[in-house]
């Protein structure tokens, strides 16, 4: 078949302990909220609360549209479930659906920049519900309804439609419809089926299955074609056991009476019932080249190795992101609310539906451009049956499906605020991705294709034994830990942490065949600095650092990363005397810093204390180069406290020297200075300077040493909200990487990664 790669499981499964970790971890949960507006002085409380708030309260009790005006309800959507069909996990209750629910309002957030919020409504009785979801509708711009088991589902979705005037929609109904249709819009013609005479079997008869079947019928699909099963078997007309209307009405004339009859000969199946519903036999007595849809989550109806073994003719897809084909309703949900809101939707009717399963299934047949390989484990996939539906990290997804659904919900008449210009919101749907979610997936995507060897030097310390076994999970490469073992394992033990898998060592530099080349190495370096062999076998042995860095620099490993244990200059120190700096570069830290959606490398934030004209040149160089090295074309500010001559000092001089140099040197990125940060962030400020010879504002700023430097990501951090990541050491001659001091497991794989990365390129 054309386009079949091996199958392959992109990334890890996590361990049920990560799993809790990960949501234990810092403040429990996934969500906080944040003020948009200062709450500092008194004229903030005035404006925000008494006595400014009656105004914007008078305007919208005039006008119920200047809400959207003056409050977050056009932006936010609830996420709202009874959890009696949590995943496919069944009725757990309310309570235990808030970690599903947090997560979607996190998606939303993360993928489509839409606020949102979980509400958990402890109740089983359907009017209850509808009333308690009515009352809330002034609150948001829309209502996503999850995980609430069928048939009531329907009927509370349908009387809510009715009285409230926001979009309803239930996402595991039409947003698993509007996915796993785009995905057999794409099967069916890589197959070369014709829909109107393809068979398809759908296991369940739930929520999320009659939305399906509903939709692949508006599509063309013959109703006697398109057979219904649940836990009593083929839905068929007479059927009596286990009904209700919603079943009925896609009950067809049948002999069969198994799911195993009605699997016989059929071209599709759609799994959306529970773990296991599937068996090879079933799997075997298909059509030529079935298309098998297992959706159930977070286990599959049957897995994809299980089919690779008994067949290699299948286009195979589940619900889950660590095989190939992901038809979930990630790639919907967030997307179709973005598209809703902007035009102000009334409702989210079929078309707009329609429009983004459409919108989806093209996107898969288009080429991958460079920048979008990268959300696919850096391999560029090709239209076929291992990629029939793009992945949610495809970053195209946030300005090709709101786009899509805004466009269908103008032309079918529902939206309140039309679209002018759609090049234009195009151009601001991209604007709203997270840049360094991009910059991390590049670069762990790039590690995966090159797995490295990394030193993790502080290898007793429990954070980074997990760090550890995630940089191996997310098959990154192999991982050294460096300690005693006997030590690691107590800590391991204790933590609950497995050591013993493939791909994690343990090394004890005491009792390592190295120690002696280690030891030589380090003595012809330093024996001129006042060191005799004794003290470096005396390093090699007991100093963690001085022994992984000896192994990056002997080659036997890629990388290193330390740092939790000791304070970042020591460390460096420790480093230093093993590993030089690569000829003709100079060591610099440069931070990278993520603010309201920017990132802006800052340097240098760990080497040179107060650098001259000639290093701030230096430092701008290595910056750029590092700025090249993650995806961005620098732009470089050199900053000062004035801006192009104003006022004047010797501090500015020496940067205003510094451009004269780059200018000499004629290096290949945009730089200029000295100017002053609001110069350099802000586009309206900068327009001041018309003979600034930036094209836009800065994504790079080299700050004049290295107080000022660490000052202001520090302040960044603490008091803007920015994430801060590094100091990255750039310029070393082999690849460490120092975290900070305490760092938690995250930052560490972050940073180890980041180290293998650099060692590749
Ligand atoms: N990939 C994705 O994006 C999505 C996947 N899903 C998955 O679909 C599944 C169903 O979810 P949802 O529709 O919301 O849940 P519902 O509770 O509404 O429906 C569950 C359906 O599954 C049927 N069922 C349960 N066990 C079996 C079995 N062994 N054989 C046949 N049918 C069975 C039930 O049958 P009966 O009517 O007889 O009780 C019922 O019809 C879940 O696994 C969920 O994770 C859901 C939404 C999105
Ligand atoms: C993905 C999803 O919504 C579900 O499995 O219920
Ligand atoms: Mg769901």
């Amino acid at each position: 078949m054309p386009g079949t790669d091996k199958s392959d499981r992109s990334f890890s499964a996590v361990t049920d302990q990560e799993a809790l970790d990960f949501h234990a971890r810092g403040r429990p949960g996934k969500l906080e909220i944040n003020p948009t507006k200062p709450m500092a002085t008194q004229r903030d409380l005035s404006l925000a609360y008494s006595p400014g708030v009656a105004v914007p309260v008078k305007a919208i009790a005039e006008d119920p549209s200047r809400a959207f005006d003056y409050t977050a309800r056009g932006n936010m959507v609830a996420v709202i479930s009874n959890g009696t069909a949590i995943l496919g996990l069944g009725n757990l209750g309310a309570l235990a659906s808030k970690p599903v629910m947090e997560g979607k309002a996190v998606l939303f957030k993360r993928f489509a920049d839409v606020d949102s919020i979980d509400l958990e409504v402890d109740t089983e009785n359907v009017d209850e519900f509808v009333n308690c979801v009515r009352f809330l509708g002034p609150s948001f711009g829309g209502i996503n309804l999850e995980d609430i088991k069928a048939p009531d589902c329907f009927i509370i979705e349908q009387r809510l439609r009715e009285i409230m005037d926001i979009p309803v929609f239930h996402d595991d109904q039409h947003g698993t419809a509007i996915i796993a249709v785009a995905g057999l819009i794409n099967a069916l013609h890589l197959t070369g089926r014709d829909l109107k005479t393809t068979r398809l079997v759908c296991n369940g008869a739930g929520a999320a299955a009659i939305a399906c079947v509903e939709l692949v019928k508006a599509m063309g699909f013959a109703p006697e074609n398109v057979t219904l099963c649940d836990t009593k078997g083929v839905i068929y007309k007479g059927r009596t056991e286990g009904m209700n209307q919603w079943k009925s009405a896609h009950a067809v004339e049948t002999e069969a009476r198994s799911l195993a009859d009605a699997m016989e000969g059929a071209d599709v199946v759609f799994g959306l019932s529970v773990k296991g519903a599937l068996t090879e036999d079933m799997i075997r007595s298909m059509g030529d080249n079935p298309i098998i849809f297992a959706m159930a989550n977070p286990d599959p109806e049957i897995t994809p190795e299980e089919v690779a073994g008994i067949r290699d003719d299948a286009i195979m897809a589940t619900g889950r992101s660590d095989y190939p084909n992901q038809v979930n309703n990630v790639l919907g949900f967030p997307y179709i609310f973005r598209g809703a809101l902007d035009v102000r939707a009334t409702t989210i009717n079929d078309s707009m539906k329609i429009a983004a399963a459409q919108a989806l299934a093209d996107l898969a047949r288009e080429d991958v451009p460079d920048d979008v390989a990268a959300a696919y484990q850096g391999v560029r996939p090709r239209f076929g049956p291992q990629y029939i539906i793009p992945v949610p990290f495809d970053p195209r997804l946030i300005s090709a499906i709101p786009a899509a659904v805004a466009k269908a919900a103008m032309d079918s008449g529902v939206a309140q605020k039309p679209i002018l210009n759609m090049d234009l919101y195009a151009h601001e749907l991209s604007a709203r991705r997270d840049p360094i979610a991009s910059t991390l997936q590049r670069i762990y995507e790039r590690v995966r294709r090159h797995p490295r060897r990394v030193v993790f030097a502080e290898g007793e310390e429990e954070q980074v034994m997990r760090a550890a076994v995630s940089y191996v999970n997310q098959r990154l490469g192999t991982a050294c830990l460096l300690g005693r073992e006997e030590q690691m394992r107590e800590t391991a033990r204790l933590a609950g942490i497995d050591l013993d898998r493939p791909g994690i060592e343990l090394v004890n530099a005491r009792v390592s065949r190295r120690v002696e080349a280690y030891t030589d190495y380090l003595y012809s370096r330093l024996q001129r600095k006042g060191y005799l062999q004794r003290d470096c076998q005396r390093l090699i042995n007991t100093d963690r650092n001085h022994f992984g860095a000896c192994m990056v620099a002997l080659g036997d490993a890629d990388a290193m990363v330390t740092g939790i244990t000791r304070n970042y200059s020591t460390a460096l120190e420790d480093v230093r005397r093993c590993i030089d700096v690569k000829p003709g570069h100079r060591m610099i830290g440069v931070s990278l810093a993520l603010c309201r959606g920017r990132t802006v490398l800052v340097a240098d934030t760990a080497v040179i204390d107060m650098p001259n004209a000639e290093e701030l040149a230096d430092i701008a160089e290595e910056a750029s180069g590092m700025a090249r090295r993650l995806g961005y074309e620098p732009r470089v500010a050199m900053l000062a406290y004035s801006t192009f001559g104003h006022p004047t000092g010797e501090r500015s001089d020496r940067v205003r020297e510094a451009v004269r140099i780059l200018d000499k040197r004629r290096v290949d990125f945009e730089y200029d200075g000295e100017m002053a940060a609001d110069v350099a962030l802000n586009a309206d400020v900068m327009e001041q300077y018309p003979f600034c010879r930036l094209s836009g504002t800065a994504n790079v700023l080299v700050m004049p040493a290295f107080h000022s430097a660490s000052i202001s990501t520090k302040m960044l951090e603490e008091l803007g909200g920015s994430t801060v990541i590094g100091p990255l050491l750039v310029g070393l001659d082999k690849s460490v990487q120092i975290v900070s001091m305490g760092a938690k497991d995250s930052d560490i794989v972050n940073m180890a990664a980041i180290a293998a990365y650099n060692a590749a390129s």
